[in-house]
């Protein structure tokens, strides 16, 4: 089967006057549909700079990145910004959540941008956050949430428009150590339940044990690449904090109808 992402000969040098960062020397990777791939390194090993070509946020120096068979390094920024509204999306470490906004409103933001109406679009939103285990905190503004809670709408707004692919940059980083486990099984789960694709670029190797494959990145190079042996296994339904929480109808499952939705929030 072709891969989900291609990364060929990929090189990134920053120029700062007359200095040069190569940030990415030479970059050969393919990731397969369904993935759960980690990409792992320390600071400077230039991560975040793969992690912007293949989000094309940034253009290489050479090579190519392709998503979906779509070179991304190619694409004007109008194709680009349409491109990642229907195939991508971002879990961020600082979350990105927009300050002013509620929960449901942040997660509803994707599918405004796929011309979803705005009925069907907070059933979804509403029928997401539920599913993370924020079902009673949908009007919240995220500074009245915790960082959990604030990444958890952050993994809510990545997935609600099923996208093909889901990169997480550091998503754990402000994280403590439990709420990093959960949130982790979380994104995990999500990822597996539509056989989505996660890239999830971090420093940290506890994450990497969540992933089916972990990639080495040393001075822009890949050092090694390999299935991960020790995998955490997903949960079983059910047994994670956001189902105890309320994820009934389970994820993605927007079976709820609106109204029936509507009725029980008056009830809180
Ligand atoms: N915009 C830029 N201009 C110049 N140099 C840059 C730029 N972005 C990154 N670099 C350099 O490229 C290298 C790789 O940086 P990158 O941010 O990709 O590393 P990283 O592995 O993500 O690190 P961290 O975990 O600290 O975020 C570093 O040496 C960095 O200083």
């Amino acid at each position: 089967m072709k891969p989900i992402i291609e990364v060929k000969n990929l090189r990134k040098v920053y120029r700062i006057g007359t200095e040069k960062v190569v940030a990415l020397q030479k970059i050969d990777l393919e990731i397969q549909k369904g993935e759960v791939c980690c990409i792992l390194g320390t600071s400077g090993s230039g991560k975040s700079t793969l992690l912007n070509m293949l989000a094309g946020l940034e253009k290489p120096t050479r090579g190519q990145a392709l998503l979906s068979g779509v070179d991304v390094t190619q694409l004007s920024e109008r194709k680009l910004a349409k491109f990642r509204q229907r195939n991508v999306g971002f879990v961020f470490q600082s979350y990105n959540l927009m300050g002013g906004l509620t929960a449901l409103e942040n997660v509803a933001m994707p599918l405004t941008y796929q011309g979803v109406s705005r009925a069907k679009r907070n059933k979804r939103a509403r029928a997401m956050l539920k599913a993370v285990g924020l079902g009673n905190r949908i009007y919240h503004k995220p500074t009245q949430m915790s960082g959990g809670q604030q990444q958890r709408v952050g993994i809510a707004r990545a997935f609600v428009a099923k996208p093909k692919i889901v990169f997480a940059d550091e998503p754990t980083g402000n994280l403590d150590t439990k709420t990093t486990m959960e949130v982790m099984e979380l994104m995990v789960k999500m990822a597996r339940k539509n056989n989505q694709t996660l890239v999830i670029v971090t420093h940290d190797p506890e994450i990497s044990v969540f992933a089916d494959r972990i990639v080495h990145i040393t001075d822009g190079l890949i050092d090694s690449d390999k299935p991960n042996v020790s995998i955490v296994p997903p949960l079983a339904e059910g047994d994670d904090q956001a189902a105890k929480q309320g994820s009934e109808s389970g994820l993605l499952q927007a079976t709820a109808d609106t109204e029936a939705i509507q009725a029980k929030e008056n009830v809180q």
